[in-house]
């Protein structure tokens, strides 16, 4: 495994087409797309890591994951008259399906979808409260304590984030939302702001590996059936309006942030992250993308065979 991590790196670093870094949000203009790092773990914790696997990098969308699993935990069924689960078809930051679906977002993955799922995971608590709560899961299924939120990556959001705004907003205007817009969006950009590095991602992601179970640390995070579930929500909708490209391409279930970070599962196999801050026209990382479609075919993992 080592051997073919080593090879997928080589190759990333000879590629010239890198796709272009996120601007919309400053703070994430300014990180050198010449990086690329890729983790590989095993259910039982092996980690096979080629590039920059010790650097932190912003999560962003990735962890609409871990809000999810939170959402489904807290609600259970009840959530899905909140959010719908069918992939969009449209941009992640789209306002229109929106309006003809009377403020329910198609899935928990586009942001319309994480901000309502921001919103039930607060319940009535204050952001504050919510986000401890948030790190303390993400910690929790990492098994890693030191994973922090990058306070710059969620100034910089909250002064460019009029799109969700408008989003939270046009929700709030078919009362979808139990809580204040502010407080709610206060919640949603410091999750995405989560700081990870690739080796941290990838264990993160081992519960969804092995039917909800982290093998390696021996802690249940769900029961058997979500994992399934939330597996085939990331792979109908985990990469937006580029899902289907990706089904196709790589054939696992993944989930993608504007910071460049790819989590894919391979079930029964293993979690691998990967990062390249380049993104491609959709909002996914390009040599993400690539790496991991080179890692399908040497593994045979895609859940659709060889
Ligand atoms: N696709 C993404 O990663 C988008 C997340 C980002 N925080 C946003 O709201 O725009």
């Amino acid at each position: 495994m080592q051997n073919i991590v080593d090879s997928i790196y080589q190759e990333m670093c000879s590629r010239t087409d890198r796709g272009k870094v996120a601007n919309y949000i400053p703070q994430l203009a300014c990180v050198d797309p010449n990086q690329f790092a890729l983790t590989v773990v095993t259910p039982e914790g092996q980690v096979y890591s080629a590039g920059c696997a010790d650097t932190l990098f912003s999560i962003q969308s990735i962890s609409k994951v871990f809000t999810l699993t939170m959402a489904l935990g807290k609600l259970g069924d009840a959530l899905w008259a909140r959010v719908g689960r069918e992939p969009s078809g449209d941009p992640f930051n789209s306002i229109v399906q929106l309006e003809h679906e009377s403020g329910i977002p198609r899935n928990p993955f586009i942001n319309a979808g994480a901000i309502a799922i921001a919103d039930a995971i607060m319940g009535h608590n204050e952001p504050k409260e919510s986000l401890a709560e948030i790190l303390h899961f993400v910690r929790f299924v990492a098994n890693d304590d030191s994973i922090s939120i990058d306070e710059k990556v969620a100034q910089s959001e909250m002064m460019t984030g009029s799109r969700n705004a408008s989003l939270a907003h046009f929700m709030a205007s078919f009362e979808r939302l139990e809580n204040p817009v502010e407080k709610v969006l206060g919640t949603y950009f410091h999750h995405c702001s989560i700081s990870m590095t690739t080796e941290q991602l990838a264990k993160a992601g081992l519960f969804l590996v092995s039917n909800g179970t982290n093998q390696s640390t021996g802690s249940r995070v769900v029961p058997e059936h979500r994992a399934r579930r939330i597996n085939s929500l990331m792979l109908m909708c985990g990469h937006y309006d580029g899902s289907g490209e990706f089904a196709y391409r790589v054939g696992l279930p993944g989930k993608s942030g504007v910071g460049g970070g790819i989590l894919a599962i391979a079930p029964g196999k293993a979690s691998i992250a990967v990062w390249s801050p380049g993104l491609d026209k959709i909002g996914n990382s390009k040599l993400g993308t690539e790496a991991l479609e080179m890692l399908v075919h040497e593994t045979g993992w895609s859940i659709f065979g060889h």
